[in-house]
């Protein structure tokens, strides 16, 4: 029995592959699994123009032949003719969406430097039309050196011209193209798509600008962090008035509670507890509000992709796949859901390094805590450029945190969780400008989510904290915190955080912080309001109490701690439930404490050294 020469159908995800396979094949299909894997193996028979039978294989959609999936590495071994009892392919047909054409010449560039026979089905060319593009298939045939045939897989087509273009491409004489590698395949790709458009509609050619500038080699990084910096320079100048207006509404209200309730115990309450302790957390609304404006305008119009894809290579380099990208941006908002989006990552220990570093990015309950330290002891004034001091400091938080998870991602990689980074791409979303209602939405959940956690669970260990302080009551000359059941137990973690700067009220806010980071702010107001001992000095703001009571190294270890500390419970629990067991999370809590504590020491005591 002769053999029949064997076509394979290769190309990115919903290119058209099987829609042409159908077309091409009609009814003559036979569907089996490939052995050992659970990856379906469809293969026909077509008639070529000049009688010919050949087998025709559709392959699974991939990104590349470094395969990140089990599909992925079906298309390459096949492709590359290394698959257990599979024919190498003597034809390839690199199906290739025209709509989405600089995407698809990524892959399509890969395929055609393994210079075996390769036709080109440039696909889909009535989207191509529809989005008002003019496409030249004659100059991309002779940018890529070898035949196109333009076809609409749903209409049949192009489907003869695609038959005789296989027939006949064996005859054909090759000129070896370069292998290229995926940063060179990317600029290559951006260059032969530029040549083959010949004209499209205004917005479509504003769009794939935009892309020019945003997604350039150094201009890209450059703008993406030049944004970073004016949303934290943003989140601190326009919140001010805002927060300013809050605080003094609160305190407002606290006078008028001292004025019109009888002294006692439940005036202490809502005054040092509620107002005092949730009031602190509940100020710094404005800036929660600002941080997420900015977010979720960056999502909405299409360049959060964008980021994603100018972090891939930063990302490569400490070993890890630009698929953590979106987990670990999720985490600036919050761990949780950060950790549990991880569950998109394929491999196991790209998943676990992510899950292990999430914490270390900058969630939003660490705002609050840096907020009033910088509010507190960093000067209110320019650096030149009209550049704030303070929002300098927190956008240097935010590097510090992503710094540290860079460091500990390289480490792990080398050891705990070795192995190499896999490849990215991901397909870029249409530039849209955000819809007012969208962002109103998205930013009233953001503001409400804010205030259940002020309402619960803050509310509820600021109430428990602040019993714990009120009792027993200190006798006459007695500081009552110090007498405080609070007191103790803040006594004896100091003697632990003593040599890293850390007094007694730092080390007492540590405690319920375990529950809601925010909760040291609350903790720390709640704290000095019971301390006082007059209606006076208990109205003093929070800001002035720091200032009076801490030294700049003090607050400075403070702010290092934070960046580090594994200060929340819940997120704990959720690395339990996604690692199965005790294990990781024990070893979170370690290395995030061991830094946390390394850091904040190193801050105090280089901060002492300077004299500062
Ligand atoms: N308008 C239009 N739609 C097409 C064309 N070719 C395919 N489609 C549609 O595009 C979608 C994806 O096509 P598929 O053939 O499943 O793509 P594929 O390359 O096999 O995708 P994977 O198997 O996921 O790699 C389907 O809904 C097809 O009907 C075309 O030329 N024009
Ligand atoms: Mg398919």
């Amino acid at each position: 029995m002769s053999r029949h020469r064997k076509v394979a159908l290769v190309g990115n995800p919903n290119a058209g592959k099987s829609a042409l396979f159908n077309a091409l094949t009609g009814a003559r299909q036979k569907i089996a699994n490939y052995p050992g894997v659970t990856v379906e193996r469809k293969a026909g028979r077509m008639v070529l123009p000049n009688g010919e039978p050949v087998e025709l294989v559709d392959l699974p959609g991939s990104y590349g032949l470094d395969p990140t999936s089990p599909d992925e590495e079906v298309t390459s071994q096949v492709v590359l003719g290394e698959f257990p009892g599979e024919q190498a392919p003597d034809v390839i047909v690199l199906v290739i969406d025209a709509s989405n054409l600089e995407q698809h010449l990524v892959f399509a560039q890969e395929i055609i430097a393994l210079g075996k026979p390769v036709v080109v089905a440039l696909n889909m060319l009535d989207l191509a039309e529809r989005d008002g593009l003019a496409l030249d298939p004659p100059a991309l045939q002779e940018a890529l050196g070898v035949p196109v045939v333009p076809t609409v897989a749903v209409r049949r087509r192009g489907l003869d011209d695609l038959a005789a273009a296989i027939a006949s491409v064996e005859t054909l004489e090759y000129s070896p193209r370069p292998k290229l590698t995926l940063t060179e395949r990317r600029v290559e790709a951006q260059a032969i798509a530029q040549g083959t458009i010949l004209s499209e509609t205004r917005t479509r050619r504003l769009h794939s600008r935009l892309d020019t500038v945003l997604l350039h080699p150094w201009l890209g990084p450059v703008i993406l962090f030049a944004l970073l910096f004016v949303i934290f320079q943003a989140v601190f100048a326009w919140a001010t008035p805002f927060a300013d207006a809050l605080e003094g509404a609160i305190a407002g209200v606290s006078v008028f509670v001292q004025d019109v309730m009888p002294s006692g115990l439940v005036r202490d309450f809502i005054t040092e507890g509620v107002l005092a302790g949730v009031g602190s957390v509940v100020v710094f609304l404005p800036q929660i509000v600002i941080l997420f404006f900015f977010i979720l305008v960056m999502e909405a119009s299409g360049y959060m992709a964008r980021a994603a894809f100018l972090m891939d290579r930063m990302m490569q380099s400490v070993g890890l796949s630009g698929r953590s990208f979106i987990p670990l941006l999720s985490s600036f908002a919050c761990a949780i859901p950060g950790i549990m989006a991880t569950r998109s990552i394929a491999d196991p220990r790209d998943r676990l390094t992510t899950i292990l570093i999430a914490p270390l990015m900058t969630c939003s309950a660490r705002l609050p805590v840096y907020a009033v330290i910088i509010a507190a002891f960093i000067p209110n004034r320019t650096v030149g450029g009209g550049i704030g001091l303070q929002g300098l400091v927190l956008f240097g938080l935010y590097v510090a945190g992503i710094l540290g998870a860079m460091i500990v991602a390289l480490f792990l990689r080398r050891s705990l969780t070795s192995g190499a980074a896999s490849g990215f791409i991901m397909e870029m979303p249409k530039y849209q400008l955000p819809r007012p209602g969208d962002l109103l939405i998205g930013l009233w959940q953001r503001a409400w989510i804010f205030l259940r956690r002020a309402g619960t669970i803050i509310f509820v260990v600021t109430v428990v904290l602040w019993l714990l302080l009120s009792f027993p009551k200190a006798g006459p000359g007695e500081n009552q915190v110090d007498a405080s059941i609070a007191g103790q137990l803040a006594n004896g973690l100091a003697v632990v955080v003593e040599p890293i700067g850390f007094n007694r009220d730092m080390a007492l806010s540590l405690i319920p912080a375990m529950a809601a980071r925010e909760v040291a702010v609350s903790s720390l107001a709640t704290t000095y309001a019971v301390e006082a001992e007059t209606e006076d000095a208990e109205a003093v703001a929070l800001g002035d109490q720091l200032r009076a009571r801490w030294t700049l190294p003090m607050a400075l270890a403070f702010l290092a701690w934070f960046v580090f500390a594994p200060q929340c419970m819940s997120t704990i629990a959720v690395t339990r439930r996604e690692t199965n067991g005790w294990k990781w999370p024990a070893f979170m809590l370690l290395y995030l404490f061991g830094l946390a504590y390394i850091f904040a020491g190193i801050t105090y005591w280089s901060a002492t050294a300077l004299g500062l």
